[in-house]
């Protein structure tokens, strides 16, 4: 340690004139980043800031070095004087009290002792350590002769995020070339030293990148990630230490904290390149999950006045869903429609299709990275779809007045109440937190908006809106490759496909027809809104499991990795606990006979 007035501290807390603001109370985490800039805002301080506050923290952001740099690379790299470092520090150490603290690009020794000092001078509750060495562009942030007092400073963290390169510098080994060689190290290197590693396999080939917490007593938690085949990868490093930090410092056991992390990250890497920032290794998107939960609040309506006509003469007067006038884009339907009129009905519904066919969780659920808390969330919220669904149609029974009908409603409501029943026997029962999850505000909505129109309104216009959960069901089958047997979510998917479920969207089909042909135009229109407005509820029904926040104990089947799981400084919690199925759950579980809805 150096003897340089600059770099002894005042043991904490520091005082000034108002001295800092009293611990408790604060209704966010107070964050400190340390670390270098990036012009281009996709790593150093400015990711870091980004990632604060996505994880739900105050930021505050503390320069080592400022850093000439873009998506392609670093031009120069200006290390300010350490008094300027010591001065920053103690700005924020006098007047504001952290919950924790990340540092970066540390970049020289000198640096490293400073930040060493106010370190011990102020040790926080949470300090992330991520030990940059190398830039993804291959130019180095820390000088060489700097590795040594890294590695000291690495003993102060409670965890340590190493990219698989610097995880080698750390340990003194070669450059692991597997995750278990990586483990090995990890392990070795928490149990000298006390302090817990993620091992981080972005650097590795595979197609899965996980992000393991490795504690001192060897306990591991491991959070699967998908890789995303993209170049905007510029800054992930940064990202995941500040968010970990962030949520650590809001209480979260390492197990949610990390789940979290590594599922907003994914979620931000996929969406870094529509961002078009820079020619190189572009910068993640981090504010993409914010959007998404923002725009799930909209107060704007869902249809507009002029979308439906006010009488329905001709099949061709619907517009599409979009309010574009139907065009020659429609996506087509798997299962064909019945006649002109449900052909219409297709049409002005096809934007809102392909929108469910794009949405974070139908790609999610089909890629087999949907968390498998979110996936529980979705089975408890269909099991309450489904017995409401029920009722819905024995409605719709009892009011038709073709006998084909009547029949064909009440065999569907039967068949639902079936599928019901084997949705608990063969996935709730093994995950019970998801069987004991309430109804949710949207399956509410959706289910009340079914049962108003099939007990209130004139059958045809409660058969249109009952018609989308076959229909647009079905049509996500369409998008659905081959399955692995080794999917995670492989026998539920099956259960789009089920030819006797394409059978029943036939009927349901027909029955929609025939209603909407013997109907007068009034009461067509009303059913064409409603059909409408039934697609839109399918699409939000499927990406309210996206808003479930995983590893927090908000949504289903927490497993392991719920908010009361192991704490941050203490074990981890089991191995896949909260992102995928773990071995004793029923990931090929006999599909349930899906034959008539969701
Ligand atoms: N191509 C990718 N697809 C999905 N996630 C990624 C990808 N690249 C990085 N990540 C996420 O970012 C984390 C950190 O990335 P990594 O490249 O390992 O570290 P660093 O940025 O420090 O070099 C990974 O563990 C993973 O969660
Ligand atoms: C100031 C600063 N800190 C960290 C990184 C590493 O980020 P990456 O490895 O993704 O380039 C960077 N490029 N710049």
């Amino acid at each position: 340690m150096s003897s340089d007035p600059c770099t002894q501290f005042p043991p904490a807390p520091a005082p000034s004139a108002a001295g800092p603001a009293p611990r408790g109370a604060a209704s966010l985490p107070r964050v400190l980043s340390i670390a270098g800039t990036d012009p281009t805002g996709g790593a150093g301080t400015a990711a870091d800031l980004k990632s604060i506050v996505a994880a739900g923290g105050y930021a505050m952001s503390v320069v080592t070095s400022v850093v000439a740099q873009n998506t392609h690379g670093v031009r120069a790299i200006h290390v300010p004087p350490r008094q300027t470092l010591a001065a920053q520090l103690e700005a924020v150490s006098d007047d504001v009290q952290l919950e924790a603290v990340k540092t970066g690009m540390l970049g020289t020794v000198e640096v490293i002792e400073t930040v060493s000092a106010w370190v011990q001078a102020h040790p926080p509750q949470v300090l992330v350590v991520d030990p940059v060495m190398v830039a993804s562009s291959g130019d180095r942030l820390l000088e060489p002769e700097a590795e040594q007092a890294m590695l000291r400073f690495c003993e102060l963290a409670t965890v340590v995020t190493p990219n698989i390169d610097e995880l080698g510098v750390l340990t003194g080994s070669p450059r692991a070339r597997t995750e278990a060689e990586a483990f090995a190290q990890a392990r070795r290197w928490a149990a000298r030293t006390q302090v817990a590693v993620v091992v981080k396999t972005g650097h590795l080939e595979a197609e899965e990148v996980a992000n393991t917490w490795i504690a001192p007593d060897g306990t591991e938690h491991r959070v699967r990630s998908r890789r995303v085949e993209t170049t905007s990868t510029h800054g992930t490093g940064c990202s995941l230490s500040s968010a970990l930090a962030t949520r650590l410092g809001a209480g979260h056991s390492l197990a949610a904290a990390l789940t979290w992390a590594t599922g907003w990250l994914h979620e931000a890497v996929e969406h870094g390149a529509a961002l078009q920032v820079g020619s190189g290794h572009g910068p993640v998107d981090h504010g993409h999950q914010g959007r998404r939960l923002a725009a799930a609040g909209s107060a704007a309506p869902w249809l507009t006045d002029d979308a439906v006509p006010q009488r329905w003469e001709h099949p061709a007067q619907l517009a599409a869903a979009d309010g574009d006038a139907v065009r020659g884009t429609v996506v087509p339907a798997v299962v064909p429609p019945a006649g002109p009129w449900t052909e219409a009905l297709w049409a002005a519904g096809s934007p809102l299709a392909a929108e469910i066919s794009r949405s974070g969780f139908v790609r999610a659920l089909i890629d087999g990275s949907l968390p498998e808390q979110q996936f529980s969330f979705y089975l408890a919220q269909d099991a309450h779809y489904l017995l409401r669904y029920s009722r819905a149609l024995a409605a719709l029974g009892e009011s038709s007045t073709d006998a084909d009908a009547r029949a064909f409603w009440a065999a569907s409501a039967q068949e639902c109440l079936t599928v019901e029943m084997a949705l608990h026997h063969d996935w709730l029962a093994s995950r019970p937190h998801a069987a004991q999850v309430p109804v949710g505000p949207v399956t509410s909505a959706y289910t009340d908006f079914l049962l108003a129109r099939a007990l209130g309104s004139p059958t045809v216009v409660g058969a249109a809106a009952a018609l989308p959960c076959f229909w647009l069901y079905a049509q996500v089958g369409a998008d659905l490759d081959e399955v692995a047997p080794t999917h995670p979510y492989a026998a539920w998917l099956e259960t789009y496909r089920d030819p006797g479920f394409v059978e029943g969207v036939a009927g349901a089909l027909a029955v929609v027809e025939a209603e909407l042909a013997a109907a007068d135009p009034a009461e067509r229109a009303e059913a064409a809104r409603d059909f409408l407005l039934a697609c839109r509820h399918e699409l939000e029904f499927f990406e309210q499991a996206r808003r479930v926040e995983v590893g927090t104990a908000d949504g289903a089947g927490a497993g392991g990795a719920g908010a009361d799981g192991a704490g941050a400084d203490g074990a981890g919690a089991g191995a896949d606990a909260a992102d995928g199925p773990s071995a004793d759950e029923p990931a090929t579980t006999a599909a349930p006979t899906v034959g008539a809805a969701r």
